[in-house]
């Protein structure tokens, strides 16, 4: 049997302090939900009001419809699984497999169950093993066992394979997307690693900050993300983010100023890109997923491609494809809360009350040289780099210039100043095929597919493409 999960409004606070803000969120019968944000923003707490192991401060919860803020933990038949779950050191895994088994029925043989339930992880080898005889996978895999084998109709895992290297884990994820899809148990899985969520969920929910950001397919999160940080937290590599100002000239073509280059919206206008007329001016940031961009002269430009020019700086061989990292000349946005989320290249996360906040950034900052600075604008085509950097002076034309010294907050917040990244000289990652020869330091020509355009306004909303509900949009 597997049950409903309904949070409605639910709140937690410690110390006066909200660490979950107004969660609203439905997991229907047998669905397996992510949970998926930054360290710190909260998910932990959700699982543990769901299992009841911390109340709740404001809303409510419902099990299967009952009300179940007020239901004692063991009462709720939910099973969790942690990071790091302790097994007794004492009992071998077939007596910590079936020890809840016997506490709910000390006189029953549980053998029967027990080795069911060991089949179902394939670790009948492990059974009479202690503890201390097991590799951390093996010793994850019956805790695993221990927590399925009374059949709850809830199965909460908290990072369960996070202590794992990434060989292990991505067998184990395997193991549980099989195994829970076998037993048709409802589960909530939390987890900080996007690539996990995407590959494990029926839906992702995306927090940030103790605030639900959006619930959706793994595709939709990813074709559809609702704001900035959605759009930046899943995919990888991570989608490119470049501060931006819309160009909407009566007698001329609409375009997208990038720093010193411009990407020209082709016509007919689609209604997204009309749509973009009303941000005239503002600061919005523009996303190009690493797929979106090519290199090849305008010459052979598709329609609804646009051209920009970059200089390679980087080409990272992975096998079946190539990431080629490159300077356009245009200024990355930098979304709060992201930098210390994801790390970038296999580093493990320590624990989010660690490390939360922007202060990486600023350490990793490093000032470009003025004269370095002055070559690549010429690359561009420009003739007045600051020691700002790139981008073109969008006041110097008369429009309103985006504030250089700021960055993207959280939903809600006006455009905050923050610290910007500036170590890495790229700004746009792209991908292609794995026989694409070039070089670092050369010039390429670059053609952008505007159909994969995404565009958030200044609080981080997507407006391009325009939300689904937008109303009287005629699609
Ligand atoms: N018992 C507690 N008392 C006070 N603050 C707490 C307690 N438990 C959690 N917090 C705080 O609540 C916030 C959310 O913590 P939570 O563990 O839910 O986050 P998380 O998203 O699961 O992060 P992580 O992946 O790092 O565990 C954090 O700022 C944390 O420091």
């Amino acid at each position: 049997m597997s049950r409903a999960i309904v949070l409605r409004d639910v709140s937690k606070n410690y110390g006066g302090s909200p660490v979950v803000r107004r969660v609203s969120l439905t997991v229907e019968p047998g669905e397996f939900l992510v949970l998926l944000g930054p360290s710190g923003c909260g998910k932990s707490t959700v699982l543990r009001m769901i299992a009841g192991l911390e109340d709740i401060t404001d809303g409510d919860l419902f099990l299967d419809g009952e009300h179940a803020n007020d239901v004692p933990p063991r009462e709720r038949d939910i099973a969790m699984v942690f990071q790091n779950f302790a097994l007794y050191p004492s009992m071998t895994s077939r007596e910590n497999i079936g020890f809840p088994l016997k506490l709910r029925d000390p006189s029953a043989d549980h053998d029967p169950q027990v080795e069911a339930t060991a089949r179902m992880l394939a670790i009948e080898d492990l059974l009479d093993r202690l503890p201390g005889q097991l590799s951390g996978g093996e010793r994850q895999r019956v805790a695993m066992g221990r927590a399925i084998s009374r059949r709850p109709s809830v199965f909460l895992l908290d990072e369960p394979l996070s202590s794992l290297d990434a060989k292990l884990r991505g067998h184990l994820r395997a193991e549980i997307a099989r195994l829970t899809a076998e037993l048709g148990v409802t589960t909530v899985y939390v987890t900080h690693d996007q690539s996990e969520a995407m590959s494990l969920g029926d839906r992702v929910a995306v927090m940030r900050d103790g605030v639900l950001q959006q619930v959706s397919p793994p595709q939709e999160l990813y074709a559809r993300p609702a704001n900035v940080f959605v759009a930046a937290f899943v995919g990888t590599p991570r989608i490119n983010l470049l501060d931006a100002v819309v160009h909407a000239p009566l007698d001329g073509p609409m375009s997208l100023e990038l720093g010193r280059q411009r990407l020209v919206l082709p016509l007919p206008l689609s209604v997204d890109h009309q749509l973009l007329r009303i941000q005239q001016g503002r600061p919005i940031i523009v996303g190009l997923r690493s797929e979106a961009v090519r290199i090849a002269p305008p010459s052979q430009a598709r329609p609804g491609e646009a051209s920009l020019v970059g200089i390679v700086e980087h080409v990272e061989y992975q096998g079946h494809e190539v990431l080629v990292h490159l300077d356009t000349g245009s200024r990355p946005a930098v979304v709060a809360d992201l930098e210390a989320a994801r790390p970038r290249a296999g580093g493990r996360r320590g624990s989010g009350r660690r490390k939360r906040g922007l202060g990486r950034i600023g350490a990793r900052a490093a000032v470009l040289g003025v004269g370095r600075i002055r070559a690549r604008a010429a690359a561009f085509g420009g003739s007045r780099a600051s020691a700002e950097g790139l981008p073109a002076g969008p006041a110097a034309e008369g429009r309103p210039a985006a504030d250089p010294a700021a960055g993207w907050g959280r939903s809600g917040e006006p455009y905050a100043a923050r610290e910007r990244r500036t170590a890495g000289r790229s700004d746009l990652v792209l991908r292609t095929g794995p026989h694409v020869r070039v070089r670092a330091g050369a010039q390429v020509p670059l053609l952008v597919d505007l159909a994969q355009l995404y565009v958030f306004d200044h609080q981080g909303t997507r407006i391009c493409p325009a939300p689904d509900a937008l109303p009287g949009l005629d699609r």
